[in-house]
């Protein structure tokens, strides 16, 4: 018991002395999934409830994502909230100001995938700044890759939830975001005009469908580039 006690004192004399120290303890919970799964519309319902209970609140989207409103987040139900428009996570405090981020209590992160600061920004903003943080964004990319910094969160992470949509081919559980066009950028910012969420079978099925008809298209090119050398030669 008395070596116990020493112990714990010791501990507690050992810890520093600084603001951060004293402050409650942050949080950071990642909310991911393909496209049209519902985490904006997740992100939205734990920030309104957060402000509900008197915690006060700011939500931040990418800059890049100019689909439904430039600042706010919408979901693709047409959902709304104000926010605040970034190219980068490291500018929020100066932006936001240093009075307000101080009274901050939960900050929303929305299209998480195009913030390279991520990892930075939530070890901070939960361990020395005590904030909440919530961050929504997709785990893969088309071709089913880790996409941006979303996966490095994890080991940050309380909580981690990921949603699936319907496959919109079967009805299913979608897990995988398939893109319809032959467009082959990483990036791609765009709503279900090029994307669709599918199961994993129509996944595999339609990425064989899409090669098949880039290899046509392909081989359409060839020919008709073999025929107009031919024409100009004649
Ligand atoms: N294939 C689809 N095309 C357009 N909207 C869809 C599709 N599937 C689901 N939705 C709608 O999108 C809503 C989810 O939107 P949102 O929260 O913005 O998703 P996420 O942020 O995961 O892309 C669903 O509740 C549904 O109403
Ligand atoms: C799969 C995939 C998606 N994107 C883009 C497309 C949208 O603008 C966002 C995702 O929005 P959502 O809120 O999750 O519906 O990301 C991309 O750039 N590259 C991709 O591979």
């Amino acid at each position: 018991m008395a070596s116990s006690f020493r112990s714990s004192a010791s501990l507690s004399s050992n810890l520093p002395s600084s603001a951060s120290a004293h402050r409650a303890s942050g949080e950071v919970h990642l909310i991911v999934g393909p496209m049209f799964a519902g985490k904006t519309t997740s992100l939205l319902r734990r920030i309104k409830s957060e402000t509900n209970n008197g915690r006060s609140v700011a939500i931040i989207k990418s800059s890049k994502d100019n689909r439904y409103a430039i600042d706010s987040i919408v979901t693709h139900d047409g959902a709304k909230f104000p926010c605040l428009a970034l190219p980068d996570l490291s500018s929020f405090r100066q932006k936001f100001g240093d009075d307000a981020y101080e009274k901050l209590d939960v900050i929303g992160i929305d299209e998480a995938q195009f913030f390279e600061d991520l990892y930075d920004f939530c070890l901070k903003a939960a361990d020395h700044d005590g904030k909440t943080v919530i961050v929504a964004g997709l785990d893969g990319d088309y071709l089913r890759r880790s996409f941006g910094s979303v996966l490095d969160v994890v080991p940050l992470a309380d909580t981690v939830t990921k949603l699936t949509a319907r496959c919109e081919l079967c009805g299913k559980r979608a897990f995988f975001t398939l893109r319809k066009t032959e467009d082959k950028q990483t990036e791609l910012i765009a709503g279900s005009d090029v994307y669709m969420p599918v199961c994993r079978q129509h996944y595999v099925n339609g990425q064989v469908v899409i090669e098949a008809a880039r290899s046509v298209i392909e081989s359409h090119k060839v020919k008709g580039e073999a025929y107009s050398e031919v024409a100009s030669a004649v």
